[in-house]
């Protein structure tokens, strides 16, 4: 049954009108759905039926991109307001339940609860789309249906206390109605829009997964088995998997097999099997766009979209994005298919590039826990604890010589007192605002545009156009003046032959589109703006720091360019982090660098300067509290940066660290590691759990380098008293009982 707008607006606004919510964020996101109109019958379908949930009446409404589901009261309260008059517009009573169409993962039909809840095994694409014909056909006969169950299966967020409430899982709602024929017109309708709807229509279809066997309590395997599959298969999602047999398998297969039968990689391990995949990703990335893996010009994105399922010791990673190390959550947003893009960090020694960082580089402290806890594999998780305490007592300071490009923040030392005195209590200068990265991030949200338009003019460079001339008479088909030998032109692409027509830019084979005014990169829809002549100038690159290479001429000596913007530190530090996430996880859930963003395209640079055995102990309890901040210690000091470079003093005096032979692509077997007990003034880097020994390094952010599925973390909200489970509506954020 369908019903006309109408109709339903005032019966409906006059049914719940009573009913309106106490709970005020249910209020205010009741309010703003109802504040939308109706859709008009011609341009979006409504259904409006009623239908039994657990033997109880419900009235259920599709509209929009929302289901509602109201329990249908014997006895109804008053349908007019004060005045006697029906409200305008719908609103929703604090009995009503709502799911956006994106957390919606599968609709079923049956003639029983447990048919329309049956998943059908996978099918190959030909044979699916053939499925999908007949059962159109089917449902265009005059053969009557009887199937009067309708199953829907979607994710939702749990809030169960102050300290979880990132957690996702799957729920099912099954509703019955004697009409067969109305069970098949919700079952098509919500099919329909689950495929042609943004975003679910960008879900993921081929998946290739990757799962060490190795890391963590080596039950990579068990958890894909006993919790993606099903979800996977609940999804429809064709994955086809690869148990890894060694170290740095993974990173060889990406780069030297086809990927493009596939929509997504994802990974199940820890955070070393996460940088295995995006260097895999990222190095081939390079390699295709034809440019030199250790001195490319600038670093291009991959196209394919990464999902991390944590499997490992630590899970830094996942549990930064996620808010949480559950499997199962990480698994749902793969699913969902909503995806941000994420900073990775280049490090890079004299040669050029030796691998991409996702997470933290660390000097002095965390760098001696990653080496000495190889040697204590056997120990299992317990390794980082065992060798933590035995590094931690020896108090290894180590001099470093820092420089740091434009750095944002950072701590005023009260004059004539030593860094580590309590005395020198530092007076904060940070000039950012200090807000924590959370889901719908407004900061990582303007980076994202300004990154695309900033990609654009990379990769336009790489083809040799530096600058081109497009005046306001340019029309389709105009050959572009440039000042390279390579083309460029204005094409028009009229795909439906009719109304559809978008210029784009053709640059050498690279397409970037033109619309309005700006150029749109050719893989995602966002801009860059070129002036009011309409000329594209190309060769102002100079506060794109990603395109500068230091190269040959020194990883942390930039004699030859301006050193304006540059600040220079020294001294003995107990230990340096370069974080470009907050690198939280469950021992320490607020990380490293809690005010870290996920997508600004920055680094947070942490220095703990070497002071007593107290302090260090006081650092640890911030570290390791939730309530703590590690800025607010006298030997810390912190920095936003996009850019660093270090050097180790003590790195010439000592021959088994020469540079030449620490570059590796991406560190080797535990074999490879030299002993890490000796007294010589050196420490290691810890990059994303993995020992790099080199001596001097430049560390630079890339911004939004890598699309991974997730929504981010999320601030905790009171669950309200209704009882029971209180789950939360992620798109606009109210509250809805379990049914
Ligand atoms: N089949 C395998 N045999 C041995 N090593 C492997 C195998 N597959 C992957 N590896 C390596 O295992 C290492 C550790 O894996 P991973 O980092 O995922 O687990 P972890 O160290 O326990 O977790 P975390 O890094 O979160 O603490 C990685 O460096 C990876 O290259």
């Amino acid at each position: 049954m369908t019903q006309s707008s109408t109709d339903f607006t005032q019966s409906s606004a006059a049914h719940n009108d009573a009913n309106a919510a106490s709970h005020k964020e249910k209020e205010a996101a009741a309010a703003a759905l109802a504040a939308r109109p109706i859709a008009s019958s011609q341009t979006c379908d409504i259904l409006l039926n009623n239908f039994q949930i657990k033997k109880k009446r419900y009235r259920v409404l599709l509209n929009y991109d929302h289901i509602v589901w109201e329990r249908l009261q014997t006895k109804r309260n008053s349908d007019a307001d004060t005045e006697g008059n029906f409200k305008q517009g719908l609103v929703y009573g604090k009995n009503t339940n709502v799911l956006h169409i994106n957390e919606l993962i599968r609709v079923g039909k049956g003639h029983t609860k447990s048919a329309a809840l049956h998943i059908a095994a996978p099918q190959p694409m030909a044979e699916f789309d053939a499925h999908t014909a007949s059962e159109q056909k089917q449902q265009h006969s005059s053969t009557p249906p009887t199937e009067q169950y309708l199953a829907l299966s979607y994710a939702a967020r749990i809030v169960n206390s102050e300290t979880d409430c990132n957690r996702w899982d799957v729920h099912k709602l099954v509703l019955y109605n004697a009409d067969a024929y109305v069970v098949r017109q919700w079952h098509a309708l919500l099919n329909k829009m689950l495929a042609n709807t943004a975003p679910t229509r960008l879900r993921v279809r081929r998946l290739l997964v990757f799962i060490n066997p190795y890391g963590g309590r080596q039950r990579g395997l068990q958890v894909y088995e006993r919790h993606c599959k099903p979800l996977f298969q609940l999804a429809g999602i064709d994955a086809s998997c690869i148990i890894s047999q060694r170290s740095n398998q993974i990173r060889d297969i990406l780069l030297s097999h086809d990927l493009s039968p596939f929509d997504a990689v994802c990974c199940v391990g820890g955070d070393g099997t996460v940088a295995e995949v995006i260097n895999g990703l990222i190095f081939r990335a390079i390699c295709d766009a034809g440019m030199d893996a250790r001195q490319p010009p600038y670093v291009p994105k991959p196209t394919l979209p990464v999902a991390i399922i944590p499997a490992g010791s630590t899970d830094t990673v996942a549990y930064s994005l996620h808010g949480t190390s559950d499997v199962r959550t990480a698994a749902i947003h793969l699913i969902l298919g909503q995806r941000r893009g994420v900073d990775i960090c280049s490090v890079r020694n004299r040669e050029g590039v030796i691998r991409f960082c996702a997470s933290v580089l660390s000097y002095g402290y965390l760098g001696d826990v990653a080496a000495k806890s190889e040697r204590y594999r056997w120990l299992g998780t317990k390794r980082y604890e065992f060798a933590g305490v035995k590094t931690f007592l020896t108090n290894n300071g180590y001099e470093a010589e820092l420089r740091i490009l434009q750095p944002i923040g950072g701590n005023k030392l009260n004059a004539g007192a030593a860094p580590h005195e309590e005395g020198a209590r530092c007076e904060n200068v940070t000039t950012t605002e200090d807000t924590i990265c959370f889901a719908n991030c407004t900061r990582c949200d303007a980076a994202s545009i300004t990154q695309a338009a900033l990609a654009t003019k990379r990769a336009l460079m790489h083809k040799g156009i530096l600058a081109g001339v497009i005046t306001p008479t340019s029309v389709a088909g105009d050959e572009l003046p440039t000042s390279s030998n390579a083309s460029m032109k204005i094409c028009e692409d009229n795909n439906d032959g009719q109304s559809n027509k978008t210029n784009y830019l053709e640059v050498a084979g690279t397409a970037a589109e033109l619309r309005g005014g700006k150029i749109f990169s050719a893989n995602s829809n966002e801009t860059m703006d070129f002036d009011d002549t309409k000329h594209i100038n190309l060769t102002d690159c100079d506060n794109d720091s990603e395109m500068v290479y230091d190269g040959a001429d020194g990883v942390c000596a930039p004699e030859n360019k301006v050193e304006s913007g540059w600040k220079t530190i020294n001294g003995e530090f107990f230990m340096i982090s370069g974080a470009n996430i907050t690198c939280a996880c469950t021992r320490s859930p607020n990380g490293v660098a809690p005010y870290s963003h996920l997508g600004d395209g920055y680094l947070d640079l942490v220095l703990v300067r070497k002071t007593s055995l107290l302090n260090n102990v006081r650092l640890l309890l911030n570290l390791t509290g939730r309530s703590g901040d590690i800025r607010n210690l006298p030997f810390v000091e912190t920095y936003r940066t996009k850019k660093f470079c270090f050097r180790s003093p003590n790195a010439n005096l000592v021959q088994e660290y020469s540079i030449s032979n620490s570059c590796q692509p991406i560190a080797e077997t535990a074999d490879g590691y030299v002993d890490y007990d000796d007294d010589n003034g050196l420490s290691r880097w810890n990059c994303d759990g993995e020992v790099v020994n080199d001596q001097e390094l430049t560390m630079i952010s890339h911004c939004q380098l890598i699309d991974i599925f997730m929504r981010g973390p999320h601030t905790y909200n009171k669950p309200a008293k209704s009882g029971g489970k209180s789950l939360l509506c992620c798109c606009c954020g109210c509250c809805r009982s379990d049914d």
